[in-house]
């Protein structure tokens, strides 16, 4: 069923390029650090890193306002009244990926399928406490089968050993702050040649980790003045979350961050569900993950591979955007709101994830079943 994995040598400059704790396993050319100082910074303060934020005057409170869930389900309701019909247009675009399932896995015909599962929101439900976002057993079963048929990643911008913390499953491969940390499974794969090696694969954003421990602990002290605030080290990026944070305290908690990461030119601040995260400038994001792990697995500019990434935030847009400029692929949105995305399909939340995998594990079983004739 699974495609055997090709070993390809290290180019000498990549092999040179590899933090010293990643195994050189696999050819990447090494992710190019943006061009230091102040343009880089700037464009990311100002603009918001992608999601426009900043870009107004007031931008990152308008951005953080857009990311919470009052005032989503407020403007949702505004819709649903004003326009019933732009949500119905949006389901046009991207089908429910239940109701669209036989022609998901038409898709999949002579190719193995891989799978992404983004975490927060995606296998957990979006929760106040960040550290009790557990997933439940049925999805961790769901997840665990799927493993079984397919090569199966978590894409997460949480710190890997923490994410793994909640998934608890050894055998999927682990790609951590956004893709910055990724592992392959703790046994080996079952599913390719190419990935028997276990251990850590690639850790692009290495030397920032003295950088990122410095304003972890900045922003932990900066901000502690500021009631609900909390700042989560993820260990190649960190969070700030505001999410428990009074709204007439947004503008001033945006201002902290942004002081703080003045002195950091090589860090960038982007902004997720009702979180800021702080990043290294390096293009590296889950899209390039995505294309690594699939490289890894011995599927480079290959046609008979279909990876099928599951996210809900922005993050997991660079994923998605990677499978549209691939012409491969299947996206899958978990939103139960209109949004702007380079995804095909849509799920409306973790509960829809699930039962989606669950049909993907009984229709591979009943595939191989069937006789080929
Ligand atoms: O890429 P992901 O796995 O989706 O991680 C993105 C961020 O997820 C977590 O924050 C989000 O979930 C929390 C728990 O439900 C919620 O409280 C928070 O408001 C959300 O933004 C995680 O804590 C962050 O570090 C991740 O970057």
């Amino acid at each position: 069923m699974t495609k055997q994995g090709v070993v390809v040598p290290v180019p000498a400059e990549a092999a040179v390029a590899m933090p010293p704790n990643s195994a050189p396993l696999f050819p990447y050319p090494p992710p190019r650090a943006a061009a230091p100082g102040a343009a880089v910074r700037k464009k990311y303060l100002q603009m918001g890193a992608g999601n426009g934020a900043g870009a107004r005057p007031g931008g990152w409170v308008e951005s953080m306002r857009a990311s919470s869930p009052t005032h989503a389900r407020a403007a949702a309701a505004l819709a649903a009244g004003v326009d019933e019909d732009r949500r119905a247009a949006w389901m046009v675009e991207h089908p429910s990926a239940l109701s669209k399932f036989d022609q998901v896995v038409a898709a999949s015909k002579g190719k193995q399928i891989v799978v992404f599962l983004d975490y927060d929101g995606t296998l957990s439900p979006i929760v106040d406490d960040p550290d009790a976002a557990y997933m439940s057993d049925t999805m961790r079963r769901a997840v665990r089968s799927v493993a079984k048929h397919f090569p199966t990643a978590i894409v997460s911008g949480r710190c890997r050993d923490k994410v793994f913390e909640f998934v608890k499953l050894a055998e999927l491969y682990y790609a951590g702050s956004h893709g910055m940390d990724i592992k392959g499974p703790a046994k080996g794969s079952r599913h390719t040649r190419a990935a028997k090696a276990k251990g850590v694969l690639f850790q692009p954003a290495s030397q920032f980790l003295p950088m990122i421990e410095q304003v972890h602990e900045s922003l932990v002290e900066k901000t502690k003045s500021i009631p609900g605030a909390k700042v989560e080290n993820n260990k190649f990026c960190v969070s700030v979350h505001f999410r428990c944070v009074d709204e007439k305290s947004w503008s001033a908690l945006a201002d902290m961050v942004k002081s703080v990461l003045k002195d950091y030119p090589k860090l960038k601040l982007t902004q997720g569900r009702m979180v800021f995260e702080v990043r290294p400038t390096i293009k590296w994001d889950k899209g390039k993950a995505l294309e690594f792990l699939l490289e890894s697995l011995g599927f480079a500019d290959c046609a008979d591979v279909l990876p099928v990434y599951i996210g809900d935030d922005r993050t997991d847009e660079d994923a998605f955007k990677v499978l549209r400029r691939r012409g491969q692929g299947v996206g899958i949105l978990v939103s139960k709101h209109p949004k702007e995305t380079s995804a095909s399909y849509s799920l409306q939340e973790p509960a829809e994830v699930m039962e989606f995998l669950l049909r993907l594990v009984e229709w591979e079983r009943l595939s191989k079943a069937r006789p080929k004739w």
